[in-house]
């Protein structure tokens, strides 16, 4: 395969400008733009190719995502629009849902799934998450020793699944304290076989991993996966035949994620097939905790490695509940520094490192300049050039999203959620666990971090630390 010179390819910093990179920006994001008048053809294999070599050789964040899978040409154009990498991986376990799904049928489901999220079916799951991180804290409090560390990523990533199931398919797993969970054990085995493909380049091409004792593996679970999912679907359409009207089951119980799945209907009364209803169920339980699970584990870093902010967010969690042990609803909208921790927490630990695009149309820049359709692109959160390039943004300064500082910055200066049509439907969601987690945490504890165990960030389907997360927990009075 010919492979073009490096010179077709520009760097451009894409935004610095808007999001005021010289006063320490929140959202510096590195695109590659491919040059109109170096390269104006149509793009090919070739392009992707060069674009992978320049990712190598410059980020060694990306290389692990750009290594082969920007290369399956078969891939590319089944993607347009959605994201490579967890695509590439994902597929074959989450099947056909909103995060893979492309063109009309990704609009259909798009639209009726919107109405899951709204902040009436979001408010009673606040309970369900203060209950999960609860357990959560409980377990810690048990773990505590003297001068030992503990690692927190696995028990945040239990809890998300605990509270994702409990909130968005009123599904008791237990799993934070019943290790015997056969179901629950095949959801981890699941994420952590995903990120082992991802890791062995080898496995990249279908055939291969078919064919390995992994992909045996990986095919065994995803049938036991599938097998519990259909189950409470199954048991769910029973229990709504009776029910059939959404205010009737409101009456009775909360309204969750898969009542509005097994409502919804297009304009012509059409629901989803049993297959989309799996699909989308299994997409709402991985993409709605891993994500979250990473976005709490380094948060909770962040805090640790900043004691006066950490400080800060409990004495406004206090204020604002008051006597209260739990957090509602109503105290969100309050938490205003606790949010610009959080957000500057997921500037520089973003749980989705990049999103990956196929142009479906040619994008011409302000410049005149234009990328062709069909070109695949990529943004990275928080690249590691850009870190390296600008020292100011590695600064852990949760001020850069106060009010006065955020006024007049881009509104796509900072995109950990995406933006646009395919953003990320469960920003909402995610934002309360976090808050929710953050405030009872600190309620409970002080955290300071393990220097004999600093975090090695890896960004694989979601951003995780090679080592885990250690921290020393102290418990408050
Ligand atoms: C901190 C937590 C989270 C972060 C940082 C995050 C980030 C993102 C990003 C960047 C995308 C765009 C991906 C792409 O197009 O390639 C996305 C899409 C998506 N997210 Fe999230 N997410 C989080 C939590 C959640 C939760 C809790 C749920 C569900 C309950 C969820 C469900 C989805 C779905 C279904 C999509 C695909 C949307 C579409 O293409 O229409 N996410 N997320």
């Amino acid at each position: 395969m010919a492979i073009s010179p490096p010179h077709v390819l520009v760097p451009r910093l894409w935004w610095s400008c808007h999001s005021g990179a010289c006063g320490g920006s929140a959202g510096l994001q590195l695109w590659w733009s491919c040059c109109s008048h170096t390269c104006g053809r149509s793009t090919g294999a070739t392009d992707h190719w060069t674009l992978r070599r320049h990712y190598c050789e410059l980020s060694r964040y990306s290389f692990i995502f750009w290594l082969d899978c920007i290369m399956a040409p078969e891939m590319i154009h089944c993607l347009v629009g959605s994201d490579l990498t967890s695509s590439f991986a994902l597929c074959s376990s989450i099947g056909q849902g909103l995060l893979i799904l492309n063109g009309p049928k990704w609009f259909q489901h798009r639209r009726l799934l919107t109405p899951g999220f709204h902040y009436d079916l979001l408010k009673p799951y606040v309970t369900m998450m203060a209950d999960s991180v609860c357990v959560m804290l409980d377990k810690w409090e048990q773990l505590i020793m003297q001068d030992k560390s503990v690692e927190l990523f696995e028990h945040v990533s239990l809890m998300t699944l605990d509270s994702i199931m409990k909130s968005a398919f009123s599904y008791q797993s237990n799993c934070q304290t019943d290790s015997e969970n056969l179901y629950i054990q095949t959801v981890m085995d699941l994420s952590l076989m995903v990120q082992q493909r991802i890791q062995t380049p080898l496995h990249h091409n279908h055939l291969v991993y078919w064919l390995s004792s992994q992909g045996r593996r990986f095919r065994k679970a995803c049938r036991l996966a599938h097998k519990h999912t259909d189950k409470v679907i199954r048991e769910r359409k029973e229990t709504l035949k009776d029910e059939q009207e959404l205010e009737k089951i409101q009456t009775r119980r909360h309204l969750d994620f898969l009542d509005i799945l097994l409502n919804a209907k297009d304009e012509n009364g059409a629901g989803l097939s049993n297959e989309d209803l799996r699909a989308e169920v299994d997409t709402f339980m991985f993409e709605g905790h891993d994500t979250t699970a990473s976005g709490i584990s380094w948060l909770l870093y962040c805090m640790a490695l900043h004691p006066e902010h950490q400080q800060r967010c409990r004495e406004e969690i206090k204020d604002i509940l008051g006597d209260r042990d739990t957090v509602q609803w109503d105290d969100f909208g309050k938490m205003t520094y606790t949010t610009m921790c959080i957000k500057e927490t997921l500037r520089l630990y973003p749980p989705v490192p990049l999103v990956a695009r196929e142009l479906s149309a040619p994008v011409t820049f302000v410049d005149g300049r234009t990328l062709p359709k069909g070109l695949s692109v990529a943004k990275l959160n928080n690249s590691f050039i850009t870190m390296c390039l600008y020292h100011s943004l590695q600064v852990f300064n949760p001020l850069r999203f106060s009010p006065e500082n955020s006024a007049g910055r881009h509104s796509y200066a900072f995109l950990p959620f995406a933006a646009g049509p395919r953003n990320c439907i469960g920003q909402q969601f995610a934002m309360n666990e976090l808050k929710v987690a953050l405030a009872l945490t600190l309620l409970r504890f002080e955290l300071s971090p393990d220097p004999a165990k600093p975090p090695i960030k890896i960004p694989q389907l979601v951003l995780r630390s090679k080592n885990g997360i250690h921290l020393h927990l102290k418990k408050l009075q």
